[in-house]
């Protein structure tokens, strides 16, 4: 388990992230970056946040073609992340064609970012997964299926609900890595996430990394906010 809970920095441009980012000038964080941020500022908002020393985990989900994504991840490893993702429904060839990206792309082979793969959405119910997917197995078999996909083919781990974690890791290894976004403290608004925890309970059921966006970037305090939800997932 990294001790370091990942903060979603979901803004839209760099002077936002900048100005959100000298609230924790004495830390070293683990942030994530996702398409709002990256489509609209690119690679050198990374670079300028790789610079401050934080690690990252750039979430742009990637779901294409194999070839286009084994391009574009090429590209992307030049980037000197420490994580990224594609979506496991992309398929096996895909998430392969990604992790030779990944190989091909990262300057520094013996520092290879992880790779990980989004099995079903924390904003997803199985409800809406059997009306829009068309998938008819519970939410757990579906998310327990891509994550065996995943393993197999390679990847380092998956994005899931921390309600999957510890199952997830029965059928693959403890090793094989659980990022659990969907985390909320007690009692703050759960927005359009829909398969939730607390860090207390993340921490009990086995993630390996915690995300959280909104509670902590949101908040009027983000700095207390964020050492409370650090303490509670390390157990404290
Ligand atoms: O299944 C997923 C995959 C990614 N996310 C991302 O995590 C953060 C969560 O932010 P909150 O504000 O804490 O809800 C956000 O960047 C999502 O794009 C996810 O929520 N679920």
């Amino acid at each position: 388990m990294n001790t370091k809970p990942m903060i979603a920095l979901d803004f839209s441009t760099a002077e936002e992230t900048k100005t959100f980012l000298t609230l924790f000038k004495d830390e070293e964080l683990y942030v994530k970056l996702g398409m709002e941020l990256y489509y609209q500022n690119g690679p050198e908002i990374v670079k300028w946040v790789k610079n401050l020393g934080h690690e990252i985990f750039l979430d742009l989900k990637l779901h294409d073609i194999p070839n286009t994504v084994y391009r574009a991840m090429k590209g992307l490893a030049a980037l000197d992340i420490d994580m990224i993702n594609v979506h496991a429904s992309g398929g096996s060839q895909m998430m392969k064609a990604a992790k030779e990206g990944i190989m091909e792309g990262t300057p520094n082979k013996s520092n290879l970012p992880k790779l990980i793969a989004v099995t079903q959405l924390t904003s997803t119910t199985e409800e809406a997964m059997r009306n829009e997917q068309l998938i008819q197995a519970s939410l757990m078999d579906s998310v327990l299926h891509y994550a065996k996909n995943t393993c197999e083919a390679g990847l380092d781990g998956v994005v899931c609900s921390a309600w999957e974690a510890a199952k997830i890791k029965e059928i693959t290894s403890s090793d094989f890595l659980c990022v659990t976004p969907g985390i909320r403290p007690a009692g703050a608004s759960i927005g359009d996430q829909q398969r939730v925890a607390t860090p207390q309970k993340a921490h009990e059921m086995g993630s390996s990394y915690i995300v959280v966006g909104r509670p902590i970037t949101q908040a009027s305090n983000p700095v207390e906010v964020y050492q409370s939800i650090k303490r509670q997932w390390n157990g404290e």
